[in-house]
């Protein structure tokens, strides 16, 4: 697949994860659309695309409005020329003994984590085969969708949806030609750990940068994760060397999680 005419739409792109993978498919030579609830952060990210030569469109949209995300890919269609790769990477950290979970926080980590990708999925494909041609899809899962994490109990539960929505569509749309795929990072140096470290501390009386160490000093590969080492599967995911790939949540975390 010659990737210079091909669009690729990043959720979340305004920081952390979601931006080191705009960046990285951009310099795979992706066409970018990027979205996000922040517009600032984004216009910065599509200035950094643009200053390297990359061609980019973005979009202020909330992925769990199913009508916002169905309106991001027509947008990404309209400014770009096409649609190609969809990548769900939005998401949001919540940290809650099981005991204390209430109604509101549960039911918002579910919006934003899983109804959000399933919207995602769902659209994507749609426009794909509108288009009358294959695509790939590439959710945000996570080492937390392998393992139930302490604190961490109804996100973990909404990244196991993910992997669960990721299997059953791989299933759905294969005899379109779209493949659906997951990554799984572990401890990766974002403003999402920030939050979580610091919720940890409240939580725990743990000192500020303590949880995230410890978790840190838990990785095999002995040190935490990047963006771009996230972003290097997805390179992949969305590439056509993965052509043969399906359904699969692959973990990329230095030595965390073993499956
Ligand atoms: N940071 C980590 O250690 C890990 C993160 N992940 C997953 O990777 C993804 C990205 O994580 P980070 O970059 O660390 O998070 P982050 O919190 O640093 O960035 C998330 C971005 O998503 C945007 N966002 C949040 N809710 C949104 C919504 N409803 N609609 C549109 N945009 C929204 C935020 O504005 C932000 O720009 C998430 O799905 C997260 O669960 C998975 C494993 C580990
Ligand atoms: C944020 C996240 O997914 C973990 C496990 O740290």
């Amino acid at each position: 697949m010659a990737l210079e005419n091909k669009v690729a739409l990043v959720t979340g792109a305004g920081q952390g994860i979601g931006r080191g993978i705009a960046l990285r498919l951009a310099r795979d030579g992706f066409k970018l659309a990027l979205v996000d609830l922040k517009p600032e952060p984004l216009q910065q990210v599509a200035a950094e695309i643009m200053a390297a030569g990359g061609q980019v469109t973005s979009l202020e949209a909330d992925i769990s409005d199913r009508d916002q995300v169905y309106a991001a890919i027509d947008h990404a269609e309209a400014q770009l020329g096409g649609f190609d790769v969809m990548v769900n990477n939005a998401g949001i950290a919540q940290v809650q003994p099981i005991a204390e979970v209430t109604p509101e926080e549960i039911d918002k980590v579910m919006k934003i984590n899983v109804q959000g990708t399933l919207w995602g999925i769902q659209a994507a494909a749609a426009k794909f085969i509108q288009r009358g041609h294959k695509g790939k899809i590439v959710n945000a899962c996570s080492i937390a969708g392998h393992d139930g994490f302490a604190m961490l109990g109804a996100y973990s539960a909404s990244k196991f949806a993910v992997r669960a929505l990721t299997q059953a569509a791989a299933k759905e749309y294969a005899s379109r030609g779209i493949t659906v795929n997951a990554y799984c990072p572990g401890i990766v140096g974002t403003g999402m750990w920030e939050e979580i470290d610091a919720r940890f501390a409240e939580l725990t009386g743990a000192p500020k940068g303590e949880t995230f160490r410890k978790y840190v000093d838990g990785i095999a590969l002995g040190r935490a994760e990047t963006p771009d080492d996230v972003a290097s599967l997805v390179s992949y995911l969305a590439g056509p060397d993965s052509d043969y790939v399906t359904g699969q949540s692959i973990l990329i975390d230095g030595g965390i999680v073993y499956r």
